[in-house]
């Protein structure tokens, strides 16, 4: 175990690629360059509040003792290996080229070397100014931080690939937030989130320099990229082979998403991760009643452009960004859009295969997605809780019983009373449902145990989230301890005081349900 002041941190990022070190945080595009150093501002009073032990021990970090420790995850100290900086990236937000965005308020301190040899970059999100800050302060406020905090963390225990957050410091500093962050102007608390992944580089690192027609730095990119994080990728075409593993990556990450409910909000390209990582954990929500047009995006609104169900069709859209973004590496690109074609087919295959699971089929045939298109299609119909009917459906009885029976079993489910033709669906599909789970050739518990694992009894909604940060502001962590321990254990009984649906009153209250862009 190391600290964090006093790591021999490693910096292979900036020693591989040229960046701009004059350290001046002004505002300005940085043609010809793939990052800025960034020092953090200095905050008043850095205090944890959260500290993902589980995490430190496997990274092999020392949980904070002495204040030095404190103010590295405040940005109040910069240990003396670091080499902190701000990516240069670009991107596309909401369908529409935004040209250089880059880190504007997170920067990178250094690699840390885990004990297994694994490298890990330690982020700072909230740390103050950037080069790429533009118009904004380059803070967080603890609101956005601990819904960053716990979810990173919920995903991973939900087994969902993500980025990580190490832990969550207030700042003592308030913070201005404007109508163009929250619609809700005022001084709100402030806090810094330590994330940490293997690389934050994503789809928008490589847009950048593809844009600004700089092949050189774009070949060194990839090159360095594959070799770094793809090194079993060599020879001639690995950039193809490279591509294709990211869409494959990309497109089990939506499949994770849709066999939790998650709904990312804000899936521009600069918030899709190179590893295929769930990265930017903004407006997000889990599904409460199950709904395919649900979008917890405010922004998003209009167009519904991140909805829940419209999430695997917009990764395509963001990895063809990414492949015309590396297309000027290759001789043609017919066999770059070949492989991009292939999306479709193999999104739908994991797809099946997980509704599968989740139904506790034990080989998915193709006559089984009809079955499954029903399941979806009653959901949406009779706005079910999706965690909770899935849940429900593990339990069912071998005999499923008349139609007041079926009702009654999923009955906790509901979000309003169902009509006379709404029954007689649910029933049917019920009946057919029980009928296919018993052509399965494994028995009856196979199957339960399957759907155990991948159907989620615990998820972190966003009322909880909403109640636990206005117990914070007010001093108290006990529901924030409650959530810290639920999520690591997403799929047990354990926690079962959370096993509810989102109460009438959150639907309508702006932040458990609906949320802003960024803040
Ligand atoms: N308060 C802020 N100060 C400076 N820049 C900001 C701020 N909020 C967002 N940005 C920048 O706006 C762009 C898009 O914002 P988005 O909400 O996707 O990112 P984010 O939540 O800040 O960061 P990340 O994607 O790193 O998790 C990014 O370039 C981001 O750095």
């Amino acid at each position: 175990m190391q600290s964090l002041s006093q790591k021999e941190y490693k910096n292979e990022f900036v020693s591989a690629f040229d960046g701009d070190d004059s350290g001046d945080l002004k505002p300005r595009q940085t043609p010809g360059v793939l990052y800025s150093k960034t020092v953090p501002t200095p905050v008043k009073k850095p205090e944890v509040l959260a500290w993902s032990e589980e995490l430190a021990q496997e990274l092999g970090i020392e949980k904070p003792t002495d204040q030095k420790d404190v103010d590295v995850l405040g940005g109040n100290h910069v240990a003396p290996s670091m080499y902190p900086y701000a990516a240069c990236y670009a991107g596309h937000q909401f369908g529409n080229w935004a040209g250089q965005l880059g880190d504007g308020r997170a920067i990178t301190l250094g690699e840390w070397e885990a004990p297994d040899g694994k490298s890990w970059e330690l982020q700072l999100k909230g740390a103050g100014m950037t080069p790429y800050s533009r118009r904004a302060d380059g803070r967080a406020v603890l609101r956005s931080s601990v819904r960053e905090y716990l979810m990173s963390e919920a995903m991973h225990y939900l087994g969902v690939p993500t980025t990580r957050a190490l832990s969550l410091v207030s700042t003592g500093d308030q913070v201005l937030r404007d109508m163009f962050y929250n619609g809700n102007p005022g001084y709100e608390p402030g806090a810094i989130v330590m994330r940490v992944a293997p690389s934050f580089l994503r789809f928008g690192s490589f847009e950048m320099p593809a844009a600004r027609r700089e092949n050189e730095n774009l070949r060194k990119l990839v090159d360095w990229t594959i070799d770094r994080y793809y090194p079993h990728l060599q020879g001639e075409g690995r950039i193809l082979a490279w591509f294709k593993e990211i869409m494959e990556k990309t497109a089990l990450l939506m499949v994770d998403w849709m066999r939790v409910g998650f709904v990312h909000g804000v899936m521009n390209t600069d918030n899709m991760s190179i590893l295929g990582l769930t990265i930017d954990y903004g407006p997000y929500s889990f599904l409460d009643d199950y709904d395919p047009d649900f979008t917890p995006n405010t922004t998003d609104l209009p167009g519904r452009r991140y909805a829940f169900g419209k999430q695997a069709n917009i990764a395509y859209w963001n990895l063809g960004c990414l492949a015309s973004a590396i297309a000027p590496l290759l001789e043609g690109t017919e066999e770059l859009v070949a492989i991009l074609e292939t999306y479709p087919d193999f999104f739908h295959g994991k797809y099946y295969a997980m509704m599968g699971d989740k139904l506790g089929l034990d080989q998915v045939q193709a006559t089984d997605q009809e079955l499954i298109t029903r399941f979806t299609q009653t959901l949406y119909t009779l706005n079910l809780d999706m965690t909770i009917f899935f849940q429900l459906l593990i339990d069912l009885p071998q005999e499923v019983g008349t139609e007041e029976d079926v009702v009654a079993h999923f009955q906790p489910s509901f979000y309003r009373d169902l009509e006379k033709g709404e029954r007689a669906m649910l029933l049917s599909l019920i009946t057919d449902y029980a009928a296919r789970l018993s052509a399965n050739t494994g028995p009856r518990e196979a199957a339960a145990q399957k759907m155990r694992k991948a159907n989620p009894r615990f998820i972190l909604r966003n009322y909880l989230l909403h109640q636990a940060i206005e117990e914070l502001e007010k001093g108290e962590n006990q529901l924030f301890l409650k959530l810290q321990a639920a999520l690591k254990d997403p799929y047990s009984r354990n926690h079962d005081e959370f096993f509810a649906k989102r109460p009438d009153w959150a639907s309508q209250k702006a932040g458990c349900s609906m949320l802003s862009c960024s803040s």
